[in-house]
């Protein structure tokens, strides 16, 4: 049985200081001039893909082998740019383009195996490793940051992927502080473990004053009609256009067809290990998935491999919630837990409201719902009467129906009070 103390977190490329996010500051720019060709299409995306001409600026690329990088950072920098690029020359254009040319795949899926990550735009590529700041500032305020790569320009992007980064920096301290907390229940240490679980709260209740400043600087106009469609994926994406998904052609008539989610928090390790850390079952699926697959689950996929591995080293040693159930004559203990949770199921609630702003009113477009006062639990069926395009944005990134999904999380999380 592996104990709390004995994790090192280095071990799973997490940061004692900046948490899942890198230890010092991702890299800016591949050193080796050899990948200029890459850079420099990153540099000008959001006006290569206003002037239409992304797509064939891609095709003229030379294919590139990996062998010149060097360091993780030159590794995850190469693969935050050519995620872009793929999303970019995916979605850039009137129509999806469902074949990808040799010079992103063949490096893509040699760098996205030796970082243990699907060969697309994952949250690592658009968020964890795409952001930098001033010397020595506080990567906890999101005005302090700003992002290396980006499909528009536009500060609605920059807003919206700086306010994950600093919810990840924030959420760094909290790490070790679960670790700490399944020692104390270990040790039987009952106040030692009320205290720490008070401190999760005020903790989480921190990220969701950091959420709810989602609105200051993204409006929902910019995020849906001009970020979202790049954001998308390859999997479930028959109405926008893919039926297959997407082909990875490597050249000399070799290639797969390839189906991913989306680019979402989901894949955020973060706040993963709060329901780990709680014992909060998620039994939701999401309505595309199998039995069984739970979608939660099926993000860690789409993570990179050590911090993959971190949560399930977590579940492994989680004993938070069987030793409350077990003291059921510690009221105090059991109050600091169900704050925990509440403080967890208020930060979803805050973020159903950010989904109704930024997705469902956009999608709506106008169009009335019959009673506003239920209107997310019945958004989805009304607005299946709109056009495909607007009815695409129904659909989380991974393609859940997400309002329903998004409530059943937020309901999982309530139900693990006690
Ligand atoms: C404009 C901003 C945002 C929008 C429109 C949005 C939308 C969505 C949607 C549609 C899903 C459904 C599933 C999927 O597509 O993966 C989702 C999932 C999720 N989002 Fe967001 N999101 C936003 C920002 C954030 C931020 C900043 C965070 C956290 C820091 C976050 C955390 C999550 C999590 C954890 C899930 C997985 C479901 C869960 O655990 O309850 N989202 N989001
Ligand atoms: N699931 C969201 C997208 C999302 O949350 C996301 C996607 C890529 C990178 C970061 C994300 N979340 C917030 O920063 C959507 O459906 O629009």
């Amino acid at each position: 049985m592996i104990q709390s103390a004995e994790i090192n977190l280095e071990d799973f490329a997490i940061s004692p200081d900046h948490g899942f996010l890198p230890g010092g500051l991702p890299l800016q720019q591949l050193p080796s001039s050899y990948y200029a060709p890459w850079e420099n299409l990153a540099v000008r995306l959001p006006t290569l893909i206003q002037t239409g001409e992304i797509r064939s600026l891609v095709d003229n690329l030379p294919i590139l082998t990996t062998e010149w990088l060097q360091t993780e950072p030159e590794w995850r920098r190469a693969y935050s740019i050519l995620g872009f690029l793929t999303h970019a020359y995916i979605w850039g254009g009137e129509k999806p383009q469902d074949i990808l040319p040799p010079c992103i795949s063949r490096p893509l899926l040699e760098i996205s195996a030796h970082l243990g990550l699907p060969p697309c735009a994952t949250y690592a590529a658009l968020t964890l490793w795409n952001y930098t700041t001033v010397p020595e500032a506080d990567i906890t305020e999101p005005d302090n940051l700003s992002l290396l790569t980006s499909f528009t320009g536009t500060k609605d992007e920059e807003w919206f992927i700086v306010i994950s980064v600093a919810i990840e920096a924030k959420g760094a301290r909290i790490i070790s502080l679960m670790l700490d907390a399944i020692a104390a229940a270990a040790a039987n240490d009952i106040p030692r473990l009320t205290a720490l679980l008070y401190r999760f709260t005020d903790i989480l209740e921190d990220l969701n004053s950091t959420l709810r400043r989602m609105y200051e600087k993204n409006q929902p106009d910019v995020f849906f009609h001009q970020l979202r469609p790049f954001l998308a994926g390859s999997k479930n994406m028959s109405a926008a256009g893919l039926p297959n998904g997407v082909y990875y052609d490597i050249g000399e008539g070799k290639g797969d067809w390839h189906q991913y989610s989306g680019g979402s928090n989901a894949q955020s390790s973060l706040i993963q290990t709060f329901d780990i850390f709680l014992g909060v079952n998620h039994s939701a699926t999401g309505d595309v998935k199998p039995a069984g697959t739970g979608y939660i689950q099926e993000m860690r996929k789409y993570m990179p491999a050590p911090h993959r591995n971190f949560l399930k080293t977590l579940s492994a040693i989680s004993n938070i919630r069987e030793y409350i159930l077990s003291s059921p004559t510690e009221q105090a203990l059991k109050e600091s837990y169900n704050a925990a949770v509440l403080s967890l199921s208020s930060f979803r609630d805050t973020h159903i409201q950010i989904v109704s702003r930024y997705i469902i009113k956009p999608a709506r477009n106008g169009v009335p719902l019959k009673n506003e006062k239920v209107n997310l639990a019945t958004a989805s069926t009304q607005m299946k009467g709109l056009d495909d395009k607007n009815a695409t944005g129904l659909y989380g990134t991974g393609g859940t129906s997400l309002i329903p999904f998004l409530k059943q999380t937020r309901d999982d999380t309530k139900a693990a009070t006690c």
